[in-house]
């Protein structure tokens, strides 16, 4: 059995052509736009949040048909019609100009697959089944909402600025690894849950200075 690779992309700025308007482009829409990406909708009929969209200038909108050449210069795209014979047209031709494809209709098709998404500021979980059960993979993620709640958002944000100060701390590569290390030891899983962002702060003023002693 082979495994997906999983990968996080940068999309900003980056052209995303997602062909259909039913309930499933809206989400991959929502989706793109989460990430910043320029969308092009291309779909005979779209749903009414798509259509808002495209009025507010969000997306670039193209009510009609597919063409062939829709899909030129576009770094992802989505072929999720209700039509097999369009999304595997759609498809076939995003490969040929390099682009990763994603089909709705058929995952064995598709150079990727979305998985379901659960984010907690700078933290991301996805849990893919690999196309094997869509709804399985939507409620691991709500059990994950119940065991990661807010305070992983805010423990991510400190730990990040508290990682960007020790960089620029001016302190040695090995002091700052151990600092790093020893910080995230003593916050831990449990720091997080039962802590707060004071505690937190002491936690590493007071390693700091035991470093800056050392
Ligand atoms: C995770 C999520 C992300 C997203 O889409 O954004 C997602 N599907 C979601 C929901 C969902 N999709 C479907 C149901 C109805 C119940 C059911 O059929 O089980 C539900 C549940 C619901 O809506 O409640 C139907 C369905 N889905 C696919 C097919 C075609 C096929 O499998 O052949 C069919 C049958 C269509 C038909 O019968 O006509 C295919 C795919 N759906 C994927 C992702 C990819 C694999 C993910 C994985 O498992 O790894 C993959 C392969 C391609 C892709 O879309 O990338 C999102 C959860 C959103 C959330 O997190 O809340
Ligand atoms: N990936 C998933 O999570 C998932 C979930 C449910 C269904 N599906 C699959 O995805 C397909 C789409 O689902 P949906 O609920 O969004 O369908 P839908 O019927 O709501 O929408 C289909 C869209 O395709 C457009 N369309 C049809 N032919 C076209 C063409 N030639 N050019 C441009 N646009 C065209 C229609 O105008 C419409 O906007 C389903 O047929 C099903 O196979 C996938």
């Amino acid at each position: 059995m082979s495994h997906d690779y999983p990968v996080m992309l940068k999309l900003a700025g980056r052209n995303c052509l997602v062909v259909g308007g039913g309930a499933v482009a809206e989400r991959k829409v929502a989706s793109l736009l989460e990430a910043r990406a320029d969308v092009t909708v291309v779909a005979e009929e779209w749903t009414p949040v798509i259509e808002g969209l495209v009025k507010e200038g969000r997306v670039r909108g193209e009510k009609r048909a597919f063409r062939e050449t829709d899909v030129k210069g576009s770094f992802l795209v989505f072929a999720a019609t209700n039509r097999p014979e369009v999304n595997e047209n759609v498809c076939r031709l995003a490969s040929s100009f390099g682009a990763l494809v994603n089909r709705a209709d058929r995952p064995e098709d598709s150079s990727f697959t979305d998985p379901a998404v659960l984010r907690r500021g700078k933290i991301t979980f996805a849990v893919s089944t690999g196309g094997a059960s869509p709804s399985l993979a939507k409620d691991i993620k709500r059990e994950l909402e119940q065991l990661y709640g807010i305070e992983f958002e805010q423990a991510a944000e400190f730990l990040g600025e508290i990682r960007d100060l020790v960089q620029k701390s001016g302190l040695p590569s090995e002091k700052r690894h151990r600092l790093l290390r020893e910080i995230w030891n003593e916050i831990g899983m449990k720091g997080i849950r039962s802590g707060s962002p004071e505690e937190w702060k002491l936690v590493v003023r007071r390693l700091l200075r035991i470093e800056e002693e050392r």
